[in-house]
């Protein structure tokens, strides 16, 4: 059987004067060498997506993080200039592919800015600056240039026990994650379940209430370390066996069409 496969909406990126549909590989990667899934980039536009034509031609969505952030009209509050940057066309394409693949059961992994749009998709508000608040930690990326320093594994998060974010990542309690974000879950959406904290109490994971299919999200970026950081591979293991199992499902009624067929050949 192929490798199933997984769409990834992108951002848009000016480089050099030109639009981009862009992806960042660190999510690609992941994908394809721990959950052992292909990656579809989905390209970015504020109409003219077909969502559930995309989603047919899928077994999962895998929303990624992005430097920019959900346009606040979304959640009902005025937009400034602080709040960006902005990027309304990757907004008006993951929100309905966020609610679309959770009402067909489809497996959705959602990631930093995906867990924002995962609550915003499902009626909940953002908190912004988190940082400015009494007692706040600061989640934003490191003032630093190397990668492997800016997604440096570098704060506790306390996982619920039992939760499905427990399962997935094969532990429960404190286990150590990176931090690279400026904004959380201010007002949490009524179909989600927060399974995992910050000191602070930031809310650094969700799973969806009585989801028909693996659909969680995660303020920290396992992508990154998913090779070699134990909670980061496992994530990305399970994510890869939902989508297997979805697409082995989804093929099934191909298989059960070409018997009859197979029959009147034979
Ligand atoms: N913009 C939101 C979401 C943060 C996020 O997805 N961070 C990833 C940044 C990766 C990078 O800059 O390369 C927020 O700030 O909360």
């Amino acid at each position: 059987m192929p490798k199933p496969i997984v769409a990834v909406p992108a951002d848009i990126r000016v480089i050099e004067g030109a639009v981009w549909h862009a992806s960042p590989n660190q999510y690609l990667e992941a994908a394809l060498k721990v959950a052992e899934v292909m990656c579809f980039v989905v390209p970015a536009f504020e109409e003219g997506n077909e969502i559930d034509a995309i989603l047919d031609r899928v077994d999962g969505l895998l929303v990624s993080g992005s430097a920019t952030n959900v346009h606040p009209s979304l959640y009902g509050k005025p937009a400034t200039e602080a709040d960006g940057p902005f990027d309304p066309a990757r907004d008006a394409t993951s929100l309905p592919l966020i609610r679309r693949a959770l009402d067909r059961g489809i497996p959705l992994l959602a990631i930093c800015r995906g867990i924002q749009e995962l609550n915003v998709a499902l009626g909940g508000t953002l908190a912004t600056e988190i940082h400015e608040g009494e007692g706040m930690w600061d989640h934003r990326k490191p003032n630093v240039s190397e990668r492997d320093h800016m997604f440096a594994i570098r704060q506790p998060v306390f996982v619920e026990e039992g939760s499905c974010i427990a399962r997935y990542l094969g532990v429960s309690g404190e286990v150590q994650v990176n931090s690279l974000h400026r904004q959380a879950i201010g007002k949490t959406a009524p179909g989600l379940k927060v399974e995992a904290v910050a000191e602070d109490g930031t809310i650094e994971a969700v799973s969806v209430i009585d989801a028909k299919n693996f659909a969680v999200g995660v303020q920290w970026h396992p992508e990154y370390w998913a090779g070699t950081d134990k909670p980061s591979r496992a994530l990305f293991e399970a994510f890869g066996d939902a989508v297997r199992a979805y697409a082995a499902v989804k093929a099934e009624p191909a298989a059960e069409q070409s018997k009859p067929l197979a029959a009147a050949v034979r």
